[in-house]
């Protein structure tokens, strides 16, 4: 009798849907240099986070990802039980990483979107993200209604957060995230300054309320602006594009404006890849 069962169980979609999200929540995390966000050089404008604690975060949430594609696979449709089912996962999930993390959010908005992703994924492969936005749209009963950081940023400003971005289909994904990684990619600009990239197209246009919270709308416009000054400087495979980003990282960080809904959406765009490319899609997301 040996140690170790040599014969493992094939892994069954369930697992692997949330191995892939489980990744690309480390990926987004490793990518550096992410203006003003938690990477490997450091913990940017945050002072309550550390690339440690993004790491235990995103191993903590495998079970939550795991458990809202088998409720997929179970329900077999978008309806409310579905998701009201996902929202009690999700919300389990949230207090898991609170546990991880000794109370610091480190993955509320994307245990959001990359756990609608993951639903939407093991339900209907051949059009994720439509899945994800009829779910989004879809009231959950149970979900309490606290007047969050995103809920205070929509009264003031009228900005569109993350359960917008849901319900319209992931647009900075499929119309930003995503085009621009197989463009930067296609140039031959290397795997890193291609999520750079990717992360930086996200950035132009994004109205994100942790910005907007945390440095109002000269912090958003400083964003945007800085954002599209790398990529028409060429891009982070470039010299003048990297030294944009180099001054767009300190002009965020003495704003303390951290992208934190676009690190989400580039987790998203990074799953998507991955879903695409392991062959869990099929066809067009
Ligand atoms: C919809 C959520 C994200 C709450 O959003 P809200 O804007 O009210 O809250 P909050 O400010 O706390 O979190 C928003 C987070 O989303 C990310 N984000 C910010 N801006 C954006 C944006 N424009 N687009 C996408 N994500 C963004 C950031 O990480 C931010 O921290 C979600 O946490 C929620 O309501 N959960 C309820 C429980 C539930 O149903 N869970 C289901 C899991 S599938
Ligand atoms: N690499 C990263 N660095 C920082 N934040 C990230 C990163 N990746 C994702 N995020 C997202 O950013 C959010 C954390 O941002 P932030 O700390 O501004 O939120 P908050 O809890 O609303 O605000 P505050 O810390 O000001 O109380 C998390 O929900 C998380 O999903």
């Amino acid at each position: 009798m040996h140690a170790f069962n040599l014969q493992a169980k094939p892994l069954s979609l369930a697992d692997r849907l949330a191995d892939l999200a489980v990744d690309a929540l480390i990926d987004e995390a490793d990518l550096s240099p992410k203006p003003a966000l938690v990477d490997r050089r450091g913990n940017g404008a945050h002072t309550d986070l550390h690339l440690g604690l993004m790491h235990a975060s995103a191993l903590a949430l495998w079970p939550a990802f795991k458990e809202m594609a088998e409720a997929a696979l179970e329900l077999g449709e978008v309806g409310v039980p579905l998701r009201e089912a996902i929202g009690r996962i999700g919300r389990e999930g949230e207090q898991a990483m609170l546990v991880t993390t000794n109370g610091v959010n480190t993955h509320r908005g994307a245990i959001w979107a990359l756990g609608l992703l993951v639903t939407a994924a093991a339900l209907q492969p051949k059009s994720i993200a439509l899945c994800a936005a009829r779910l989004a749209l879809l009231d959950d009963r149970y979900a309490p209604k606290p007047l969050s950081h995103g809920a205070q940023v929509a009264q003031r400003y009228g900005a569109r957060g993350a359960r917008e971005e849901a319900q319209l289909g992931f647009p900075s994904v499929l119309q930003r995230g995503l085009p621009q990684l197989h463009k930067s990619r296609a140039s031959g600009h290397g795997e890193q300054n291609a999520r750079l990239d990717a992360l930086l197209a996200i950035m132009t246009e994004l109205a994100d309320t942790c910005v907007l919270y945390r440095a109002g709308e000269p912090g958003l416009q400083a964003m945007q602006s800085g954002a599209q000054a790398v990529l028409d400087a060429g891009g982070s495979a470039s010299l003048s594009g990297r030294r944009r980003l180099h001054e767009l990282d300190q002009q965020l960080i003495e704003l303390n404006a951290s992208p934190g809904g676009a690190a989400d959406l580039l987790a998203a765009t990074l799953l998507l890849d991955r879903i695409e490319r392991d062959g869990l899609s099929q066809g067009a997301f």
